[in-house]
């Protein structure tokens, strides 16, 4: 990890910095001494192309793709580039880091904007505005259309992030009853919020006439509203998706509206931006559509402009305290000192994301003695623990600020002790409902010159490489096995790298941890758990 070093005070003082604003938005006042900003709102890529290695920042929206090829045209001059908005699918992340630029998002702009216009499109939708609108200006009186009122009736959110918080709020200003599905969100917030908590996204499902989705698209959330989930809502729901194209399939959803399983949906955003005129959405029946305006609003698009430009010439000025979505914050020299802990605190954050998701409390151990101060190391684990669930990549800068928002309490204790290793770092995360049974869970690890090592796995003791895969197994501690895992394993071609057994007694409950080279599909795992020797198994990606 490095810093980027974005500009010394000498350079400031006698060039200007330019900034290139290249999509539409109200980017306020352009005047600020030291820099020169052009705004140019909807410049066509090849003019950006072109005029981009003439800049030390790029400002953009949505509309622009800021990808290898788009970097390669920059050269080396650019070191900034601002996304108005929250998502950042549009900027290929890896490969900015790799360059070294600093990318910076304004997250907190928008979202009354977008969470109102998935409110508008639930309207819409329940009443059947733009089929009307459509039959009326075509010259048909059509009065026969019966609606839905939504008074009494269950909203689902999949999201309780920033959006889909403010759409509980105004969803229950319009009497609905809201219940929500967030693993990575505490108890707390959906107490707050006065929203239920749905255990699982089918429980959700199941139980709401209402849908809307406000995640950001990842691996996990690409798809996840697919055939079998839309058959899961009862018949005569309402979906919408004013978060990102591809979270709800777009053939699965017209193929609901068609055949009449769903009463309507609204979407705001599409796979591919703009649509082909012959996507199929374009004939579906009463489907909304808006074209990705979530965040057009004269009060976002000032918003976003202020404070996009704001963060991006402060970035220039060495300031990435607000806004980073990529960047890491230590010197050189903590990151010397501390060698693969801070890689190690980040895996252990990671596999406890996985274990338990949606934690209160996160509590870091430290035991022995440290080259430098470990505080990053908690910092580190918040990255691995918030990472996969939020579109603004947690990182050495924006993770505490982010677990501050999410309602996760930290706690650090430092033991001079350390009797197995030299130093050990233990994570412990805590979760549950208020007055319900709390659960934890604990991971614990050293570093092996500059490799981490797993340590320790709820109350055993495990020595294992943190690499890959890890299936996690328990059992009664009974002969065999360990050859019956290992066979199954043989069975389907997968390599087992490492492997590890603790158990608490002998003879008592037995732990196995194996790292794997590939993961396993649900159907190997559920063969796993079927074993006569085997009590549980859960596999973790590191
Ligand atoms: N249509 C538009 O113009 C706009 C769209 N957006 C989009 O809206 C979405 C939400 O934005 P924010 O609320 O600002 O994001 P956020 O990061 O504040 O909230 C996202 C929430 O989704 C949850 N989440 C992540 N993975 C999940 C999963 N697999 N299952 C259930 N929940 C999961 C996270 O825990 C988090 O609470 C993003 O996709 C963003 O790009 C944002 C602004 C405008
Ligand atoms: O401003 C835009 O281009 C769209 C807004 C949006 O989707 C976002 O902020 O994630």
């Amino acid at each position: 990890m490095t810093v980027p070093v974005l500009t010394s005070p000498d350079q400031v003082a006698s060039t200007p910095l330019r900034v290139l604003i290249c999509d539409e938005m109200n980017p306020g006042d352009l005047h600020h001494e030291g820099f020169e900003i052009d705004y140019e709102g909807n410049l066509p890529r090849e003019e950006t192309l072109r005029r981009l290695p003439e800049y030390d920042a790029l400002i953009t929206r949505s509309r622009t793709k800021v990808d290898r090829e788009l970097l390669a045209a920059a050269g080396e001059r650019l070191r900034v580039i601002g996304r108005g908005g929250v998502g950042v699918d549009n900027i290929d992340l890896e490969a900015c880091s790799r360059r070294g630029i600093l990318v910076l998002n304004a997250p907190e702009s928008n979202n009354v904007s977008a969470a109102e216009l998935a409110i508008m499109h639930l309207l819409a939708a329940a009443r059947g505005l733009t089929r009307s609108d459509r039959k009326t200006r075509a010259g048909e009186w059509d009065r026969k259309f019966l609606g839905v009122e939504l008074k009494d009736k269950t909203l689902g959110i999949v999201g309780l992030g920033r959006i889909g918080s403010i759409v509980a709020d105004r969803a229950q200003g319009l009497r609905l009853k809201v219940v929500a599905f967030d693993p990575y969100v505490p108890e707390n917030k959906f107490e707050r919020l006065g929203v239920e908590r749905a255990a699982s996204l089918d429980e959700l499902l199941t139980q709401v006439d209402f849908l809307t989705v406000h995640t950001p698209l990842t691996g996990e959330t690409q798809g996840m509203i697919g055939t079998r989930e839309l058959a899961l809502l009862r018949p005569g729901s309402i979906v919408v998706n004013a978060a990102r194209g591809g979270i709800v399939e777009e053939a699965a959803l017209v193929e609901a509206l068609k055949s009449g399983h769903l009463f309507g949906a609204g979407v705001d955003v599409f796979v591919e931006e703009p649509p082909t005129p012959d996507h199929p959405f374009l004939g579906a029946p009463n489907l909304g559509i808006t074209a990705h305006l979530g965040a057009n609003t004269f009060e976002a698009q000032e918003r976003v402009g202020a404070e996009i430009v704001g963060r991006v010439l402060a970035a220039l000025h060495g300031d990435v305290s607000r806004g980073a979505v990529n960047a890491p914050a230590l010197d050189a020299r903590t990151l010397e000192l501390l060698g693969g802990h801070l890689d190690l605190g980040e895996k252990l954050g990671r596999i406890l994301a996985q274990l338990l998701p949606g934690a209160h409390d996160l509590e870091v151990t430290f035991r022995g003695e440290f080259a430098a101060d470990p505080a990053p190391i908690v910092t580190a684990a918040l990255v691995g623990y918030l990472s996969g669930s939020t579109d603004e990549r947690p990182n050495m800068i924006n993770a505490r600020a982010l677990a501050k928002e999410r309602g996760l309490n930290l706690a650090v204790r430092e033991e001079q002790d350390s009797p197995d290793y030299q130093t050990e770092v233990v994570v412990k995360v805590t979760g549950g409902a208020q007055g319900e049974k709390q659960r934890t869970r604990t991971v614990g690890g050293t570093v092996f010159g500059r490799s981490p090592r797993l340590t320790r796995l709820r109350d055993y003791r495990v020595e294992l490489a943190p690499e890959g895969f890890i299936l996690i197994a328990s059992n009664q501690d009974r002969p065999g096995a360990v050859a019956k895992l290992s066979n199954l394993l043989g069975t389907w071609g997968i390599n087992i790298a490492g492997m590890a057994l603790g158990r608490a007694q002998k003879g008592g409950q037995a732990l196995f941890t194996l790292t794997l080279d590939d993961g396993l599909t649900p159907e190997q795992l559920q063969a796993i758990r079927d074993l006569d020797v085997i009590d549980s198994a859960f596999l973790v990606r590191v």
